[in-house]
């Protein structure tokens, strides 16, 4: 990035935006938002509110230009082996592609349609021949966050036969304990999803769970019927003891955070139909075809990518936040936060140097009206500069009188913070000075649907790819969850056998205090 023409540009230009106040180019009715949105059908994105004019705009095309944007776009779609740290594709965009799909991954839908189909028509069954009623995925990352996100999101299209659907993910085991004591074990399945097969938090979770069924009765082949296995890694499944008729397969060429569209999305097909999933990729693959052919000037992913790399790297802001107005994108800035910190949370460039610019910004987010009841404070008054998406939809949740007030409120508190953040407020109480001058992104979007939240969710992969191609860094491994991994076996090695030989003082100190209480070591 640093050796392209535009970036020397882009960097001369940009103290004089940072001491323009936002509110200054919306003066004397500038129609700013005319010149300043990308409408396509379903989405509307508003830039307005960011500090860039065509200028900017020219030099962040220039610089895509010049980091050969377009080339890596099209090795993203055509599946090559981009993600060169680990010498494998990042083809999620093939589990899309509902118009020249795979054949492997048909064969994967056609699975999962059967055990959509079977479950919902009670002749999946138990151990003792009842049908299955509950559904619990235990999985974590990647084989969580995607379908947690959307099945939450979807609840209210949820299929007449839809079975329950719970998840569990944490390590320490209580959701699932607790899940445990309401369940029935013969009317119960577990989906463990997993890419690699050998993440601890989820096969210990998943030992939990077979120990139970395992205890609830004598039935030799109960595991059988009670487990069904998602992985990239069909040979840990079989090991494990999933039947071969419950595995539903995916590849290495799909990453963890870009699994949801892939067989991990089975929950999201319970709850929905496998027309519904079909529907959440078919939104996904019409962002995927807006994003490969339209020019970047009218390239909603490009422009979002361009635009947060000005604000990170020139305008030097720390932060994004993600600002959903609807309760039902609860899981929403969750999700983000895997798929962006995860993929560009990143310091060494391809070339394996170290990177001499700042890469991700710190994400976080919540559902907006409540976020504005807890750390909006630091957005009007603290003195972090940052960016702010705010994710609004035209349609509300429930039709009736009240719900269209409940709506009207929803959007008039999403307009009235974005437009607080822009002009802020001046005082003679220091108190009440707000200074403004924060920038944010607007997203507008019909309603929360499975195509619509298919585009969304699609539009910030793309933005992430976009910004990695900038930074010129590879988003598709992640390297760095690797080394607590490996401590951490390590320190439960260490706690079997009470020894702290060698740690440093401040662990070695916790786990004195741990042992003393316990009576242990
Ligand atoms: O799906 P799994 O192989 O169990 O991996 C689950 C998650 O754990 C890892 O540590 C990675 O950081 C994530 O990218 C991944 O999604």
């Amino acid at each position: 990035m640093i050796n392209t023409n535009a970036f020397q540009v882009l960097s001369q230009l940009a103290p004089e935006y940072k001491k323009t106040h936002l509110k200054t180019l919306f003066s004397d009715g500038n129609p700013r938002f005319d010149e300043f949105h990308i409408h396509i059908p379903g989405m509307l994105y508003d830039f307005s509110k960011q500090k860039v004019d065509h200028k900017i705009i020219d030099n962040l095309l220039q610089m895509a230009d010049e980091m050969q944007l377009s080339e890596w776009i099209e090795k993203l779609f055509k599946g090559e082996k981009i993600n060169t740290s680990e010498g494998r594709a990042a083809w999620h965009t093939a589990l899309r592609d509902i118009e020249n799909p795979l054949p492997e991954v048909s064969e994967q839908w056609t699975k999962m349609e059967t055990i959509v189909n079977e479950l919902h028509n009670r002749q999946l069954r138990g151990y003792e021949g009842s049908p299955i009623t509950d559904v619990v995925n235990i999985g974590v990352g990647g084989s969580d966050l995607g379908p947690l996100m959307v099945t939450h999101a979807l609840e209210m299209q949820k299929h007449p036969k839809a079975p329950h659907l719970h998840f569990v993910s944490t390590l320490d085991a209580r959701q699932l304990e607790q899940l445990l004591v309401e369940l029935n074990p013969a009317t119960t399945i577990f989906v463990v999803a997993s890419k690699s097969f050998t993440t601890i938090d989820t096969l210990s979770l998943a030992d939990t769970a077979k120990f139970w069924i395992q205890q609830s009765t004598d039935c030799p082949r109960a595991l059988q019927h009670h487990f069904i296995g998602i992985s990239a890694n069909p040979a840990k499944m079989t090991e494990w003891g999933i039947a071969e008729n419950l595995q539903l397969n995916f590849w290495d060429w799909v990453g963890g955070r870009y699994s949801m569209w892939s067989s991990i999305g089975l929950t999201i097909a319970l709850e929905l139909g496998m027309e519904g999933f079909k529907s959440l990729l078919a939104g996904a693959y019409a962002m995927d075809t807006h994003f490969r052919t339209a020019p970047f000037k009218e390239n909603i992913p490009v422009m979002v990518g361009l635009i947060g790399v000005w604000n990170t790297n020139f305008l030097d802001l720390s932060g994004q936040a993600i600002l959903p107005y609807d309760s039902r994108l609860k899981y929403f800035a969750s999700y983000l936060e895997q798929l962006e910190m995860e993929s560009n949370g990143k310091h060494v460039r391809r070339n394996g140097e170290k990177t001499s610019y700042r890469t991700c910004p710190i994400l976080w987010g919540e559902v907006g009206p409540n976020a504005q009841h807890a750390f909006y404070q630091l957005l009007h008054q603290g003195t972090e500069r940052v960016m702010a998406d705010f994710i609004l939809f035209i349609h509300g949740q429930t039709k009736n009188e009240r719900g269209q007030f409940h709506h009207n409120l929803n959007i008039a508190n999403c307009l009235a913070q974005s437009r607080a953040m822009m002009v802020g407020q001046d005082s003679e109480d220091p108190n009440k000075v707000y200074p403004g001058d924060q920038v944010s992104n607007t997203i507008l979007l019909n309603e929360v649907d499975a195509y619509q939240l298919g585009m969304l969710v699609a539009l910030y992969e793309h933005k992430v790819f976009v910004q990695s191609v900038m930074w010129d860094i590879n988003p598709f491994d992640q390297w760095g969850v690797e080394l607590g991994k490996k401590i951490a076996l390590d320190i439960l090695n260490r706690i079997q056998t009470c020894d702290s030989e060698g740690l440093d003082s401040s662990t070695v100190g916790i786990l004195k205090t741990i042992w003393k209480d316990n009576n242990e070591c």
